[in-house]
């Protein structure tokens, strides 16, 4: 059955107005039924060991974050490819996604469950917990494009979601299958509880609380932003502050739900994998499924770089799009171990002390998705590239002034971009997306440093003080005057 549909959201990409021709849609709307379609009754989805050569597969129902096998692999959720391409075509599933996206259909309006038979197909919809997250902005950053020497520099602002950064996506599946284990009494969970940079716990705590089920964060103390810190302080979660790092804060978690029933909701879990995969089906979609070239994801713990290659790779396998993008990961200099082990040739992966960096959030020396993001690295041509951190503060204020409001960790991802142009690597009428993985007023502590030229290491040469004047309107035209021409 071929179906018509307008995707009422799709924009229109430079390419289109620069001639090249742009897909025309039927004016139709998809029947409102399509988009209810229930998920085939045969899908289904499982836990199955990372490793290649081991095979063993275990029940989403199980508690369980890595294999059985000697590797102790950690796990991936996978589907029944050959059962999904016969359920429908792949005009029909893109037709099915594209009209469910953005509606009020519950569960399917979510950026993340309109794609629920890709993601957990067997889950009863009563016990998704959701907060209509996803269907992020992707901005064409033309302005600032320009300036790096792009035509088509966007940016896929995943941290314009509900608690403000990408993490959302792949708690909304981890805390709904937690909740349907919980309802169908398949395990005794006490509480979810994760190890923490600050966007990982408060996206818990959210979806926790609005689930009703206990949380517990663990966080590196003094080393998470005020915002961060009050996320999961509001949500009621057990917010426990430890005189570690993160690394140090993921050692105690690991050991502490290997001893009491606290389901662990940190991405070493694959179940966040597979919620997180959907911001790559979303670029696709805004791109009416054509495949940009370039996505560079700012990485510290590595499983969101390995969830947008699961994205891209899982609508190439299934016959919707043609390629998958060339993925790039983008690290702070200051906690750059995988970019270390890339640089030298992949030879030996170390872990590292990660050093303070501005892009608090990746200040992670010894990432669990190391294996994960080599697997996406080398099936998609990538590349690791890093940023100091004045390279990181200075894009991140020139692209805040065309309209911005950069977090840190966007500001690696752009530095990283603007080096890969200077390279020659990245081409001009390339379509290149960074993932912006948090939204700046959580990081407002580095900025507001940054403008008052108090950042270690950085030089503020766009800082812009605000200029105190007395009430009378003679003294802000003399101050104005020495900035703009009247
Ligand atoms: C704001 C932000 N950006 C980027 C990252 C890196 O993502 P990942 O740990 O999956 O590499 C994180 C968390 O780790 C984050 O909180
Ligand atoms: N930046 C993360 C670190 C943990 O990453 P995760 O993928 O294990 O959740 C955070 O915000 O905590």
């Amino acid at each position: 059955m071929e179906l018509l549909g307008r995707l009422t959201w799709v924009r229109r990409s430079p390419r289109a107005r620069l001639g090249a021709p742009a897909r025309q849609f039927s004016t139709p709307r998809l029947d409102l039924a399509l988009a209810k379609t229930p998920p085939p009754a045969s899908l289904d989805a499982n836990f199955t060991c990372f490793n290649q050569n081991c095979g063993k597969t275990f029940s989403l129902g199980e508690v369980r974050y890595r294999c059985a096998c000697e590797k102790n692999a950690l796990l991936d959720v996978t589907h029944d490819y050959e059962k999904i391409k016969q359920a429908m075509s792949p005009s029909d599933w893109r037709a099915l996604f594209d009209r469910r996206a953005g509606s009020t259909l519950w569960p399917y309006g979510s950026g993340v469950w309109s794609k629920k038979e890709w993601i957990l197909p067997h889950i009863d919809n009563e016990n998704i917990v959701s907060m209509f997250e996803g269907n992020s902005n992707l901005f064409w950053a033309e302005r600032f494009g320009k300036t790096l020497g792009l035509s088509e520099l966007w940016i896929k602002q995943c941290g314009l979601s509900h608690t403000a950064s990408f993490k959302d996506l792949g708690m909304t599946v981890l805390v709904s299958q937690v909740n349907h284990m919980r309802k169908t009494g398949q395990a005794e969970i006490a509480a979810v509880g994760c190890a923490s940079t600050g966007d990982t716990s408060a996206a818990l705590a959210a979806y926790c609380a609005a689930a009703g089920i206990p949380c517990i964060v663990v966080l590196p103390r003094g080393k998470i932003t005020t915002a961060q810190l009050l996320q999961p302080i509001a949500n009621g979660a057990i917010v426990l502050n430890i005189d570690t790092d993160f690394d140090g804060c993921m050692k105690l978690i690991q050991e502490i739900v290997g001893e009491v029933p606290i389901y662990l909701a940190n991405s070493l879990n694959s179940l966040r994998i597979e919620g997180q995969k959907s911001a790559a089906l979303e670029i696709l979609q805004q791109f009416d499924w054509e495949v940009p070239d370039w996505v560079v994801v700012p990485s510290g713990n590595l499983g969101n770089i390995y969830a947008f290659w699961k994205g891209f790779n899982m609508a190439f396998e299934l016959g919707l799009v043609n390629k998958v993008p060339r993925m790039v990961v983008a690290q702070a200099h200051n906690a750059n171990p995988l970019y270390r082990a890339y640089r030298d040739g992949w030879t030996n992966f170390a872990p590292i002390k990660a050093e303070a960096t501005v892009a608090s959030a990746i200040q992670i020396g010894d990432p669990v998705s190391i294996d994960r993001a080599i697997y996406a690295l080398n099936r998609s041509d990538g590349i690791v590239e890093e940023a100091n951190e004045d390279e990181i503060m200075d894009i991140s204020a020139r692209a805040d002034m065309t309209g911005m409001f950069t977090c840190p960790h966007t500001g690696v991802g752009l530095a990283v971009v603007e080096k890969l142009r200077q390279k020659g690597t990245i081409d001009r009428d390339d379509r290149v997306i960074v993932v912006s993985t948090a939204h700046g007023l959580k990081f407002t502590q580095s900025k507001v440093a940054y403008h008052e030229g108090k950042l270690k290491d950085v030089i503020s040469k766009h800082a812009n003080q605000p200029i105190n004047l007395p009430d009378k309107s003679s003294a802000l035209i003399d101050a104005l005057r020495t900035r703009i021409k009247l």
